[in-house]
């Protein structure tokens, strides 16, 4: 395989246990570089020991390979080309924004402090001032001002807007889309909010107790997945396609389908391509409501 074609990050069997208890069950994916993937999962799905993994902070079983090295004995080298959120929370509250700049600058090669002062630019974010002085949401302005100032081709997002409020979420990915994504750069974005994200990304992958129950890209999301709202009274024809979820709601039935021509369904009432959410609720529900059966 050519560099060019090789993807960025790929993952074979990728098995994680803490104290013998296994928390990824043998994760594949892989991922081709220019992409923006949605990770998405329940509370302690696994989407961090993922991220761990890929960032090189956790050591697994089976195959991972990221920009072409296992990122848990290349993690020094690697970070050059990585730039990562954590959380808003975590820079050095002690510090003035000036002194993180300075610290940042000696720390990471790729880092550009003139762009990192543009970025901050129109935001009342001062040099001088006290990180642990600014607010929530100034805090995740600089967090991403920092990360968008490193050149790097893989940036990982973990929950970058947790505790913001919907005004900023929204800017945080608008400017997040508008200034740093227009250069070759693959972003890896986890997060509960998945409506926020779903106009940015070009892959969504769902994670469910350590396993990928979905791994898609967006383009295709419309060609394999359907959504019937019907008023039909009996479903038993429709039950027979096998819906991978059904809802009752004000007398209606909704119902998801995986692989069912829009043609088929088009008798029964209306069809629409399932928003992110509506496929999350479908594909992560529990066993006992699945394949038409509402319990
Ligand atoms: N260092 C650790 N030691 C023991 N168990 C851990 C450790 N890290 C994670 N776990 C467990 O692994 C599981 C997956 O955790 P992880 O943080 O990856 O989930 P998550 O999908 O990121 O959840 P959340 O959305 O709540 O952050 C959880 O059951 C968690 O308790």
């Amino acid at each position: 395989m050519n560099e060019i074609a090789k993807p960025l990050i790929e993952a074979r069997n990728l098995r994680k246990s803490f104290n013998k208890k296994e928390i990824l069950h043998g994760l594949n994916f892989t991922i081709p570089k220019g992409r923006i993937v949605g990770l998405v999962g329940h509370n302690g799905a696994g989407k961090t020991t993922t991220l761990n993994a890929i960032l090189g902070l956790t050591d697994c079983e089976g195959d991972i390979s990221v920009l072409g090295k296992n990122p848990y004995q290349h993690r020094a080298e690697l970070m050059n080309d990585i730039a990562f959120i954590s959380d808003v929370a975590s820079l050095p509250r002690f510090l003035k924004v000036r002194e993180l700049f300075d610290l940042i600058e000696d720390i990471h090669p790729n880092f550009s402090r003139e762009k990192a002062n543009g970025f901050l630019e129109g935001t009342d974010i001062r040099a001088n001032a006290k990180i642990k002085a600014l607010s929530k949401g100034m805090v995740a302005q600089l967090h991403l001002a920092v990360v968008m100032a490193i050149d790097a081709s893989l940036l990982v997002l973990d929950e970058p807007t947790l505790g913001l409020d919907i005004t900023y979420r929204k800017r945080f990915y608008k400017r997040l889309l508008e200034d740093y994504m227009h250069e070759e750069r693959t972003l890896l974005i986890t997060t509960h909010q998945v409506d926020e994200i779903e106009f940015m990304l070009s892959d969504i992958m769902f994670i469910k107790d350590g396993q990928i129950v979905l791994d898609c890209p967006m383009e295709d999301m419309s060609e394999r997945y359907r959504q019937l709202v019907t008023d039909e009274k009996d479903v038993e024809a429709l039950n027979a396609l096998k819906p991978i979820y059904v809802e009752q709601k004000f007398g209606q039935t909704i119902m998801v389908f995986d692989g069912v021509a829009a043609d088929q369904l088009a008798p029964y009432g209306k069809v629409s391509t399932p928003t992110i959410s509506d496929l999350f609720v479908a594909l992560m529900q529990r066993e006992d409501t699945r394949h038409g059966e509402i319990i």
